[in-house]
């Protein structure tokens, strides 16, 4: 990946920010400089030690506000409801050209731009973002032009795969690639359950699940086939799959999906609505 970015101040790197900033650090992106904050002075001594220049708030109420200082770029990697709060604390030393990207659920292009007076672009990432495969929908506010959009476009790429979308579908991605990486690893725990229920040690049943949902996924990758003939390709007539699907589809597995998304997407209208 090769990128020329601002500097950038990450604020709030937990698992999200930590995805972006490791894409920030890969080889063929450049930038000036790059500052973390963490709210724990153990995790920010942590990415020191990995040669990061960040400071923690808990015991330095400077430390946010030094981080942005010379910012052109500012992510948010804190959690939706400290979002206003700290948008009000760095909005006395924002550089006024510094782009500000959220990855916070919920939270409104509006509601950040009523707090400071900035370009906003909101974003939704997923944590594959941590070894270069996410997948990120980007929107932007009403202030931010087609070159912010371009940045935060490139700022994205550096941990995966970028869609821009308009804001109101945000939340509706949220609920399928932004959650996505949890729902899989659900139906691995569940899978690898029944494994071991089958009698396989836990190890062995790890094995088997892990490899199996890896190989079908970089199946899908490199053949470019549709899902459904992939799993037919699977399913031999009257053979021992197609019982198995006959159950899952029993078990009302075309709708709990969309029944998942939707609650995750009610979610996301609280955590907007601050509760
Ligand atoms: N985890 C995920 O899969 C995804 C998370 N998000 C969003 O990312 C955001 C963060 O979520 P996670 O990374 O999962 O949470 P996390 O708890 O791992 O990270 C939050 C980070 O913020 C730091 N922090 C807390 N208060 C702070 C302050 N006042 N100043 C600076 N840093 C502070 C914490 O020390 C921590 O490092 C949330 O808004 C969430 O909606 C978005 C997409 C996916
Ligand atoms: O669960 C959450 O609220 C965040 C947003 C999408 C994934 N994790």
């Amino acid at each position: 990946m090769n990128a020329s970015l601002p500097a950038v101040a990450i604020i709030g790197t937990g698992s999200m920010g930590g995805a972006i900033l490791a894409g920030l650090r890969a080889p063929g992106v450049r930038l000036p400089g790059l500052r973390a904050t963490t709210r724990s002075e153990a995790s920010a001594a942590a990415l020191r030690a990995n040669g990061v220049e960040a400071r923690a708030t808990e015991h330095d109420s400077a430390a946010n506000t030094w981080a942005v200082s010379d910012a052109g770029l500012v992510l948010l990697g804190v959690k939706p409801a400290q979002i206003t709060t700290v948008l009000a604390e760095l909005a006395p030393s924002l550089r006024p050209d510094a782009l500000v990207v959220s990855v916070a659920a919920g939270i409104t292009t509006a509601a950040m731009e009523d707090v400071v007076p900035n370009p906003v672009v909101r974003a939704m990432p997923n944590t594959p973002a941590l070894i270069g495969r996410g997948v990120t929908g980007i929107a932007g506010g009403a202030r931010a032009t087609a070159a912010h959009l371009a940045l935060a476009d490139d700022l994205f790429r550096t941990v995966g795969t970028v869609v821009e979308l308009p804001e109101a579908q945000i939340d509706a991605l949220s609920t399928i690639s932004g959650s996505g990486p949890a729902y899989v690893f659900l139906l691995i725990e569940e899978l690898t359950r029944a494994a071991e229920a089958m009698g396989f040690e836990p190890d062995v049943a790890a094995l088997l699940v892990q490899q199996t949902f890896s190989g079908a996924a970089l199946l899908l990758e490199a053949t470019g086939e549709e899902p459904a003939e992939l799993r037919r390709r699977v399913t031999s007539p009257k053979g021992t799959t197609e019982r198995a699907i006959a159950v899952l589809q029993e078990a009302q597995l075309a709708t709990v999906f969309e029944r998942a998304a939707r609650a995750a997407q009610e979610r996301a209208r609280e955590l907007a609505a601050g509760a």
